[in-house]
C-alpha cells in the first residue's frame, strides 16, 4: 500500500522507521512524502474517519488521519486537493523502545486519487499486505530465547526453507535468532499448527519458549484481547497455550515421556523404564543424568563425580555442551540442562540446545528440569527455574501428569526481507 501526505516539521526520520520506503519530493514548494509499506486504513462506520487495522493498534504503530491511495502516481487533482485538508497529528510507538513520540504541532495532510472508491479489506495478514515480494516477519523473544515468527496461515508448507532459516538466524549476516517459527493452519481439529527450524536448520518437535511467542503472535494476528487460549498441533502432539490478562503465557505442555527408547536414549533404563540419575561418561568425566522428553529430547544433570551440586556459572558450556549433544547414547542428539539446586522450589539452570547451542532460556528444558528434579528427589512439583534470560514457573501436576509452564513472551520488532 502506498500513502502520500504533505509534511511540515521533522517527521520524515520517524516515518522511515515505520514504513518500508519513504520518498520525499518537493511539489509546489511543499514536501510530498510517499510512504510505501505503510498499513492500510479503512473508514470507521460512525465517524467516517480513516482507521488502521487493529493489529497495528495492538502493535502500537498507528498513524492517524491519513488516506490510502492505490499504487499509482498522484494526479494534478490529487495534489491540488491535498491543500484543502485539515491538520492532524502523527503518533506511534516503537515496541522495542517502548516510548511514544507525539508531534502535536506537525501537520499531516493527505488526499486520495479516488476518495469515493470503496476501501477493500483484504483477508490476508496485515504483515503480508505491507508489500509483495518481501517476507514480513515479527521478531519475538521468550526470556532472550529469540525467534523469527512467520504468518503461514494460508498454507501448510513453510514459506521459507530450512536453508533460508539458517541464513535468517545468523547473528552477523541475518536477522539473528535461535529459530524460525511458522504459524500454519491447524490439523487434527486444532486451531493452528506450529513448526520450527533451529538455527542450524534442523526441525525439532517442540519449543517451549517458542510456543509462548507463537501464542502472542497469533493474538496479534487475530486481534484477540483479554485472556484466551487455543489449541496448537506440534511434533510433540497437542499443546495448549493460554495468554493471561497480565500478558504472560501459561502453556499446558502435556505429559513428559520417560521411557528410555522414546526419549530417545540408548542408556539402559534403571527405574520404571526410565533413565534416572544414571552415569554417563562425557569427556572423561562421569556425569549423573536423567533423560526426559517433552516431545523433544533432554538430558538433565545436577551433579558429576566429585561435585554433588553443580555451580552452573562455572561451567564451560561451549566446550562441554556439544559433547553431550552428539554423544552416541542420544540417537536424535539431545538438549542438555545443567542444574544447580537453590532450594526445594528454586532451581538455576543453563542449557546447551540441540541445533542452537547455548541459549538464554529453554522452555522445554525448564519443564524437563523440574521433572528430573522430582524424579531425583531434589525438588517439589512446583518450581521457579532461573535461566540466564529470566525465570520460568513450572508445575508438574500430579492429578493429570501434565507439565505447565508460565512465562513471558515479548515482541521485539516487525521486519521485512526481500525474498
Ligand atoms: N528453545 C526451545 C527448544 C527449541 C528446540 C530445541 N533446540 C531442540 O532441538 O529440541 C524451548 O524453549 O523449548
Amino acid at each position: 500500500m502506498i500513502q502520500r501526505c504533505y509534511s511540515t516539521g521533522k517527521m520524515e526520520n520517524d516515518l522511515r522507521k515505520l514504513c518500508i520506503g519513504v520518498d520525499i519530493e518537493t511539489v509546489d514548494n511543499r514536501k510530498l512524502i510517499t510512504l510505501r509499506g505503510a498499513p492500510e486504513s479503512k473508514p470507521d462506520g460512525d465517524s467516517g474517519r480513516l482507521q488502521y487495522p487493529p493489529p497495528f493498534e495492538a502493535a502500537k504503530m498507528a498513524i492517524t488521519a491519513t488516506i490510502s491511495v492505490p499504487l499509482t502516481s498522484p494526479t494534478r487533482r490529487t495534489l491540488a486537493s491535498l491543500n484543502n485538508l485539515s491538520p492532524h497529528s502523527l503518533r506511534f510507538t516503537l515496541p522495542t523502545l517502548r516510548r511514544t513520540i507525539k508531534y502535536p504541532n506537525s501537520r499531516l495532510v493527505a488526499s486520495s486519487m479516488s476518495t469515493d472508491a470503496p476501501v477493500k479489506t483484504p483477508s490476508t495478514s496485515f504483515l503480508n499486505r505491507l508489500q509483495t515480494g518481501f517476507l514480513h516477519f515479527a521478531k519475538y523473544h521468550g526470556l532472550g530465547n529469540d525467534f523469527v515468527l512467520i504468518d503461514n496461515r494460508d498454507s501448510s508448507e513453510p514459506r521459507i526453507t530450512a536453508e533460508k532459516a539458517v541464513q535468517l538466524c545468523d547473528r552477523n549476516f541475518g536477522v539473528g535468532a535461535d529459530g524460525v517459527i511458522f504459524v500454519l493452519p491447524g490439523i487434527n481439529g486444532t486451531d493452528y499448527t506450529m513448526r520450527i527450524f533451529n538455527s542450524d536448520g534442523s526441525e525439532p518437535e517442540m519449543c517451549g519458549n517458542g510456543v509462548r511467542c507463537f501464542a502472542k503472535f497469533v493474538s496479534q494476528l487475530e486481534n484477540l484481547k483479554g485472556s484466551h487460549s487455543f489449541t496448537v498441533h506440534t511434533g510433540a502432539g497437542l499443546i495448549i497455550p493460554e495468554v493471561l490478562e497480565d500478558g504472560n503465557v501459561r502453556v499446558d505442555m502435556g505429559e513428559p515421556v520417560l521411557k528410555a527408547s522414546d526419549v530417545p536414549t540408548k542408556l539402559p533404563a534403571n527405574k520404571d523404564n526410565a533413565v534416572v540419575k544414571s552415569e554417563l561418561a562425557v569427556d572423561g568425566v562421569i556425569w549423573h543424568v536423567t533423560c526426559v522428553s517433552m516431545g523433544n529430547p533432554h538430558c538433565v544433570t545436577f551433579s558429576r563425580e566429585g561435585s554433588q551440586n553443580l555451580l552452573v556459572d562455572e561451567l564451560k558450556l561451549a566446550e562441554i555442551g556439544p559433547k553431550f549433544e552428539h554423544h552416541e547414547v542420544f540417537p536424535a542428539r539431545t538438549n542438555t540442562e545443567f542444574v544447580q539446586v537453590l532450594s526445594n522450589s528454586h532451581l538455576k539452570m543453563r542449557v546447551w540446545e540441540r541445533g542452537a547451542g547455548a541459549t538464554l532460556a529453554c522452555g522445554t528444558g525448564a519443564c524437563a528440569t523440574v521433572v528430573a528434579a522430582v524424579l531425583e528427589g531434589h525438588a517439589g512439583r512446583i518450581c521457579t527455574v532461573d535461566l540466564p534470560g529470566g525465570p520460568l514457573q513450572i508445575e508438574w501436576r500430579e492429578e493429570d501428569n501434565h507439565v505447565y509452564m508460565t512465562g513471558s513472551a515479548d515482541l521485539v520488532y516487525y521486519g521485512s526481507l526481500p525474498l
